[in-house]
């Protein structure tokens, strides 16, 4: 009885589901954060090591872990990687000199071992800022089409207004869907072709 009430409980959304939230010092991270947590924008100042919250969406439960940006911290990044079922990739879409680094970095989390069941949602935040680039544009140079090995899913976003956040959010959710849908009842493998789902806005 015990059994089946902890496999339901599982099923129907009770777990928290850890996520990452990284990208270079200035992007956005904290602010981000504190948008889901309260929905207003908060005094950030650049963080040293890392802010940890619980965020419910639609009685789905996200352990959000914000992680410091600047260079000196992105060597830790790897000490928060366990159980990671979502990165947040956040990229400041003004900050073009610095993206071919949010690439790099990009590219060295997806070939961890500890990521390689995780889905990567990349925010393309300060769309409210003149001339940046949109998300298009930072999908084809990080070449996002590219990756077929996780989920993931591009989405421009304003976290000084919140627009986009929702949107991120509910991909995160529909995923996890997903793999509760496919994963009943013997747990593990999705089935191939869900693994390339990914889309770009
Ligand atoms: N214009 C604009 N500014 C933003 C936006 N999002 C964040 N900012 C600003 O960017 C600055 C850095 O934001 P943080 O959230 O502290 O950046 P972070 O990614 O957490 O940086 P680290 O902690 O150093 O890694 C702050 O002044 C924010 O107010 C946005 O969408 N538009
Ligand atoms: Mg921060």
């Amino acid at each position: 009885m015990g059994l089946i009430f902890a496999k339901l409980w599982s099923l129907f959304g009770s777990q928290e589901h850890k996520v990452i939230i990284v990208g270079l010092d200035n992007a956005g991270k904290t602010t981000i954060l504190y948008q889901f947590l309260m929905n207003e924008v908060v005094h950030t100042s650049p963080t040293i090591g890392s802010n940890v919250e619980e965020i419910v969406v639609k009685n789905t439960h996200f352990l959000m872990w914000d992680i410091g940006g600047q260079e000196s911290l992105r060597s830790s990044w790897n000490t928060y990687y366990s159980n990671t079922e979502f990165i947040i990739l956040v990229v400041d879409s003004i900050d073009r000199e610095r993206l071919s680094i949010t690439k790099e970095e990009l590219y060295r989390m997806l070939a961890h071992e500890d990521l390689r069941k995780a889905a990567v949602l990349i925010f393309a935040n300060k769309q409210d800022m003149k001339g940046c680039m949109t998300a298009a544009e930072i999908s084809a140079y990080l070449t996002l089409s590219s990756i077929k090995d996780h989920p993931w899913h591009i989405q421009s976003c304003c976290a000084l207004t919140g627009e986009g956040l929702c949107q991120g959010l509910e991909w995160m959710t529909s995923r996890i869907g997903v793999t509760k849908r496919f994963s009943i009842p013997k747990a593990g493998i999705l089935p191939s072709s869900l693994n390339t789902l990914h889309s770009v806005r």
